[in-house]
């Protein structure tokens, strides 16, 4: 649904986006983490051609963005949404006349107008509040606003930048399972930027790191936590580092059979936790231990064939 290969941008001494390849798979959530300055927003602003890449191009929907003119742009953006951290409002508007804002630069009719922002201000949960103002709303009712503009035009892609870095934690967490049900309920395609992995681990099916203009590590989180040394799971389960010799154990969906007993019985095997944790991921629950084990060393191929991923620090 995106395709961006070798975008460059250079600010100065800068390089925010230093060859940077994205795809982002129909109807994925994708989230593009990192730390400030890393070129997540540039990145952003390259994949609707607000900001103009050095080099590289950037694929919408099958539609090349980079080779497009201004006029043919415009109307290419009306497949694109996005949603802003500080929500960008027009305070001098109503909620109802924000939502149709797009509507009116598209050129639809009013009495259509008025029908496609009552169903949108529903869908996110806002009916009933159109005539108010902004300023009478909490953040997330904002972001609400901001959702339901953002799909005026029936995109195909939503870009979000940062859209719950201003909310509190429950706040966060309702927002984030509004765009989820979006994505689901409408098959929405969202590419989402943020520095925070909890966002990540929430919503998203595929992530890409990002630092210093490069992409790190990208693909499916699913794919990631099965890659040995993958930074992800480093970053999502932090343990300390490994003395020579520690195992670390990442078992996904596998919170009902009791592997580590069993490799205990089969194999006459001690077996000493470290350290570890269980989070859920992408829709499993993913696990990751580090242990000391001693006995059988076919205990190890026993739980490579049951589908664990098994790291022994040399
Ligand atoms: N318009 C600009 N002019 C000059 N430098 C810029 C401009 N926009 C971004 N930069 C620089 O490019 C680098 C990447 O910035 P960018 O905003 O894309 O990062 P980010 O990961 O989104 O960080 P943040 O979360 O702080 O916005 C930074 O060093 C930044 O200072």
């Amino acid at each position: 649904m995106i395709q961006a290969s070798g975008l460059r941008k250079q600010y100065g001494e800068t390089a925010a986006l230093d060859g940077v390849d994205l795809h982002v798979r129909k109807g994925e959530i994708f989230g593009v983490l990192g730390q400030s300055g890393a070129g997540k927003s540039t990145l952003l602003r390259c994949v609707n051609l607000l900001e103009r890449p050095d080099a590289g191009t950037v694929t919408v929907d099958g539609q090349d963005l980079t080779r497009l003119g201004n006029r043919e742009l415009n109307q290419a953006r009306q497949r694109i949404g996005m949603i802003h951290q500080h929500f960008a409002l027009l305070s001098s508007r109503t909620v109802a006349g924000n939502v149709a804002f797009p509507l009116e630069v598209m050129g639809v009719p009013r009495a259509e107008r008025e029908r496609r922002v009552a169903e949108l201000l529903d869908l996110v949960g806002l009916g009933g509040r159109g005539n108010d103002r902004p300023r009478q709303l909490s953040g997330g009712q904002k972001q609400r606003v901001g959702i339901a503009r953002a799909l005026a035009g029936n995109p195909a892609v939503l870009l979000s930048d940062e859209a719950t870095s201003a909310l509190d934690p429950a706040t966060t967490d309702s927002i984030l399972a509004l765009l989820k049900r979006l994505n689901t309920e409408l098959g929405l395609t969202i590419l989402l930027i943020t520095h925070e992995m909890n966002v990540v681990k929430a919503v998203c099916d595929s992530v890409a790191i990002m630092s210093g203009g490069r992409i790190e590590e990208s693909g499916t989180i699913a794919g990631l936590i099965r890659t040995p040394g993958s930074r992800l799971t480093r970053e999502i389960f932090p343990l300390p580092a490994p003395s020579p010799g520690d195992i670390t154990l990442t078992f996904t969906g596998h919170a009902d059979e009791p592997v580590i007993s069993e490799v205990v019985r089969k194999f006459d095997a001690d077996i000493n936790v470290l350290g570890g944790a269980i989070e859920d991921l992408a829709g499993s629950r993913v696990g990751r231990l580090r242990v000391t084990l001693s006995g059988d060393p076919a205990a190890l191929t026993y739980l490579r064939d049951k589908g664990l991923l098994v790291e022994v620090a040399s």
